[in-house]
């Protein structure tokens, strides 16, 4: 059987920030399609990595290894240019222009557009186009990750980052992000932060566990979730039979200090599969 061949291949990705050792030597591979799930306590490195691959860690920042999309080195390439090749990114704060309408929103992202682009996004995104001359800002936040991830799909991309797009979302719209992501991702393999396990569930084929500022497990999303001991003891949390998901215990010897009520823990449900719409 051929050997599949990742479509983006991270090694030894360590990131220091602010005296912060926060990736230690980071290493991955994204399979060329479906959904590969970047799982973790809160302050481990999820959103790091993200920003790291893209060449976005804040100035002052130290980035060490390589990440290699197909055959090409993306180290010390600039941002703009690695998404105009075909690296799309949907950000965790959604980073809409909140004075802008809808459509200027999405005029703004596009790089080669054209009708066809605007009508793939207005199928997955009826909503999108019937609040075309609404300004952003005033949208809910589901129809702004809506924007989010719909400004992205104008254009060509080999390999969508999307981090945390169902953080603070209620559970009917965590269904509709989730559904929409699975028809994204036939189309476009997607590098996925998500901290609600329901839509990791549905959505992910393989898994990569991040702790202590390195790679704790990888392996099929299946398995981890199948094994509630393996489950508890990466993420701290309980999977078969729970009635849901938080990951928002901070990983023990991490900087964060986020707090688990603040407004971004995952999503709670009586059913964490009826929140994930299956
Ligand atoms: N610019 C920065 N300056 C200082 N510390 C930072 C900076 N960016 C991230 N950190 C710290 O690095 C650690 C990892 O942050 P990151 O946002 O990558 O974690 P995460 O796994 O995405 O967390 P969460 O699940 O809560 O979103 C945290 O302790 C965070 O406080």
């Amino acid at each position: 059987m051929s050997e599949v061949v990742p479509i983006l291949a991270v090694a030894e990705l360590s990131v220091r920030i602010a005296g912060l050792h926060i990736l230690q030597g980071v290493s991955f591979t994204v399979a060329p399609s479906g959904v590969t799930v970047l799982l973790g306590r809160n302050g481990v490195g999820k959103t790091t990595t993200l920003r790291a691959i893209l060449g976005l860690t804040p100035r002052g920042g130290e980035v060490r290894g390589t990440v290699r999309m197909g055959d090409r080195s993306l180290a010390g390439e600039p941002t703009h240019r690695l998404v105009r090749d075909g690296l799309g990114y949907v950000p965790e704060d959604r980073c809409v222009f909140a004075g802008l309408t809808v459509t200027e929103n999405l005029r703004l992202a596009e790089r080669r557009g054209g009708s066809p682009a605007y009508d793939r996004v207005f199928e997955l995104f009826p909503e999108l186009k019937r609040r075309g001359r609404q300004r952003a800002g005033s949208l809910s936040g589901g129809q702004q990750q809506m924007l989010a991830i719909g400004r992205v799909l104008l254009n060509d991309n080999r390999l969508l980052l999307v981090d945390e797009p169902t953080k603070g979302l209620a559970p009917k719209v965590v269904t509709e992000v989730a559904e929409v992501l699975e028809r994204v991702a036939v189309a476009v393999p997607v590098l996925l932060v998500e901290q609600n396990l329901a839509v990791v569930r549905r959505l992910a084929s393989d898994a990569v566990v991040l702790a202590a500022g390195r790679v704790a497990w990888s392996g099929a999303a299946d398995e981890l979730l199948r094994e509630a001991e393996l489950t508890r003891s990466l993420l701290g949390v309980g999977v078969a039979g729970e009635s849901h998901v938080p990951l928002s215990t901070p990983a023990p010897g991490s900087a964060a200090l986020s707090s688990p009520t603040d407004g971004s823990v995952p999503v709670s449900s009586s059913s964490d599969a009826e929140v994930a719409g299956r």
